[in-house]
């Protein structure tokens, strides 16, 4: 894309004033006067006012205005953290929920974990002090499953409601529930940058909106004359031309996933070995929700004197967040969204249009710190033919999680819970079932004891947490914890190849790994395995392992019986289960959908006939990846479970017998 090609379309532009390296007291002072100065501190008075007065209080303004850091510490100020009361601010990220928790234990100048605090899933830094407790939406659901009154909080904030992610969704009702219920009064704010305040003020039975004007800095919006064909390239020739023409900042460039993301380091890196010394200081760093958190933390660290960093991230970097340093953005316009399709059991992964509420969001990241351009890499005739909003995640999810959890908070009349969008009869059915199935509901619907229980209490899909409570059973809960915390990293298994299927390499990467003497990016490297993603399952394993130990489960090891492993994941995923037809494709036994074993499966080439899978996705094809064979004899003695779980099932319980179908 050449600059010609670039069309500024706002032209109000504000400096950003030459920040002093600052001591403590000249930090302190600084982080006051930019207190001040954002357009949220003029309301200080009127927002308490109208929390007071109010008991539901819809906010909105614009990105950088200072919600999320602001209102918080005016609340304390305010006096609702009297006796003991925390504000909980939940965030649909966990990133978000860190790094805004950090900001604002600074601006106070306290340590994390005092007054201000995050806690996100297997890392709470909170304590009996906090005052200020910043969370996922995820985090403080699963509190309400020890503490259904949420009886700590005198006010909940949740932040980013726009993104109405299913957490966000569930929540939202939720507390309308808990509201009603509390003796001691609990006040609820819902704050979103964009567009939609009337659906939460109607849902809220025509609560308060509150409208927070103006922005801090500008930010230049620039488009493409025409549409660019292949974004990627796009964006890499954008990233150098900012770096050749334009004025010292850090750059943000938004992608689709993992492996764009690394497959654009790897360009950048080899584009700037062609470049004159002078000009290589371009530092590539990466960020996307499979990368640790530590490894996260990266790209907020300042770049290398006289560097100019290049942050690549998918739509994890999209909304709240301030990464120090940024000041342009370049948008491909495209994001990889998740569909599930309940009927089928299948997930859909697309790369499609953003919409026009994440383009804005995007812009904003470049406006945190001082004026900001923003690149967009299509024309801005395409702009306004986006969506306002994306489709609420409730819509397009898997239940079953969710469900469990609503169950365990002794919500039972799923159809009847008062979403503020409905999901769809069949995709609560649907999940119904297959919490039956796995053993967590009973016959007339409710949660089972302890499975039931025990699975609801594990933060895992409810498939993974089955298969934990099993190798329990089966004496291969060593091996189930590393497959778990191996399936939930998406870690690769490239070099080591079981002819049993992923699982198993999957076990052998992460204890071959375990084994070596050499340090583990080196091992990684000679074995092309992704340390970053074997690092995170490590992390997961020993989070999980300590969750399955305090439920009491002894961690034991099948040694080399890989038989029981092997049955054991069949007894966990047998709803999963496909078997090869006459022309060498599979057919999903569930659906019946025709399916292929994904090319990156190490049972791609031997195609036996009958494996269990973990994922049904549809890209190019329908794929089942991350396989094991069985023996369909197996299978059998699962049907017969699930033939005797389903006569005794009582489908009244759904008003619906369409559940019958699943077997
Ligand atoms: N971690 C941080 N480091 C430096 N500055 C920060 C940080 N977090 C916030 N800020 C500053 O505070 C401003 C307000 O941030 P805040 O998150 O409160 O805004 P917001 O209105 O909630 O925006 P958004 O809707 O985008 O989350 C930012 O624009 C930025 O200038």
């Amino acid at each position: 894309m050449a600059q010609g090609e670039l069309k500024s379309s706002v032209l109000n532009r504000k400096r950003n004033p030459k920040s002093p390296v600052a001591s403590r007291s000249s930090k302190r002072q600084k982080i006051a006067e930019h207190r001040k100065s954002l357009p949220i501190a003029s309301e200080e008075e009127h927002l308490i006012k109208a929390v007071q007065k109010n008991d539901i209080l819809i906010i909105v303004g614009e990105t950088g205005s200072g919600k999320t850091t602001q209102l918080p510490q005016f609340l304390f100020n305010a006096g609702f953290c009297r006796e003991g009361k925390m504000v909980g601010i939940t965030q649909p990220r966990r990133i978000a929920a860190l790094t805004i928790a950090k900001r604002v234990a600074e601006e106070c100048d306290v340590p994390l974990g005092q007054k201000v605090g995050y806690a996100v899933r297997f890392d709470d830094t909170t304590s009996s002090s906090t005052r200020l407790k910043y969370m996922t939406d995820g985090f403080l659901l699963r509190e309400a499953l020890v503490d259904r009154l949420l009886s700590r909080y005198s006010v909940i904030i949740i932040d980013e409601a726009h993104e109405r992610t299913v957490h966000t969704d569930v929540l939202l009702a939720l507390l309308k529930k808990v509201q009603r219920e509390r003796i001691s009064p609990l006040k609820l704010i819902i704050m979103s940058a964009s567009l939609d305040a009337r659906v939460f003020c109607d849902y809220y039975g025509g609560a308060k909106d509150f409208h927070v004007e103006g922005r801090q800095f500008d930010v230049d919006i620039f488009y493409t004359v025409h549409p660019e064909t292949d974004y990627v390239d796009a964006a890499l020739n954008t990233i150098f031309q900012i770096h050749s023409e334009e004025e010292e900042g850090d750059i943000l460039v938004f992608l689709t996933g993992q492996e764009e993301i690394e497959s654009v380091e790897r360009l950048v890196q080899e584009k700037l070995q062609h470049l004159p010394e002078d000009e290589r200081k371009l530092l590539p760093l990466a960020i996307f929700s499979a990368l640790p958190s530590e490894q996260q933390m990266r790209v907020f660290a300042p770049a290398p004197i006289g560097s100019r960093k290049v942050v690549l991230a998918t739509n994890i970097a999209e909304t709240s967040i301030t990464i120090p340093g940024i000041r342009y953005v370049v948008d491909s316009g495209v994001v990889k969204a998740r569909t599930y399709d309940p009927n089928k059991g299948m997930e859909t992964l697309d790369v499609v249009p953003v919409s026009k509420a994440q383009a804005i969001q995007r812009s904003g990241r470049a406006g945190r710190e001082g004026y900001g351009k923003s690149f967009h890499l299509y024309p801005e005739r395409d702009f306004w033919k986006l969506e306002d909003s994306t489709k609420p995640e409730i819509k397009r999810c898997n239940l079953s999680n969710v469900i469990l959890q609503l169950k365990a908070l002794g919500i039972d009349d799923i159809v009847g819970f008062d979403f503020i969008d409905k999901p769809s009869r069949s995709a609560i059915v649907k999940a119904l079932a297959e919490l039956h199935l796995l053993g967590a509901l009973t016959d007339d619907c409710k949660l089972a004891k302890p499975a039931g229980e025990q699975m609801a209490r594990l933060p895992l899909k409810p498939v993974y947490s089955r298969a934990l409570i099993l190798a329990n059973q089966f004496n291969c809960l060593e091996e189930m914890l590393i497959t778990v915390a191996m399936l939930s990293a998406r870690t690769s298994r490239n070099h080591f190849v079981s002819v049993e299927g992923d699982h198993l390499t999957y076990l052998s990467v992460y204890r071959d790994e375990a084994k070596a003497e050499k340090n583990m990016r080196k091992w990684c490297k000679d074995n092309f395995v992704n340390s970053r993603s074997l690092k995170h399952a490590r992390d997961i394993y020993r989070q999980i392992r300590g969750n399955v130990e305090q439920m009491g489960f002894n961690v034991s090891s099948c040694g080399d019986d890989m038989l029981e492993y092997r049955k054991c994941l069949a007894a966990s995923f047998f709803l999963k289960a496909a078997q090869r037809q006459m022309d060498g494709t599979y057919r999903a036994l569930e659906s019946g959908e025709i399916v292929h074993i994904h090319p990156s499966s190490v049972l791609f080439r031997s195609k036996p006939e009958c494996v269990i899978f973990d994922e049904l996705m549809q890209t190019s094809q329908k794929y089942i990846n991350n396989l094991t064979r069985i023996d369909p004899l197996w299978l059998a003695e699962s049907a017969l479970i699930i033939t005797k779980q389903m006569s005794d099932f009582n489908a009244s319980c759904l008003n619906t017998t369409s559940v019958l179908s699943l077997v």
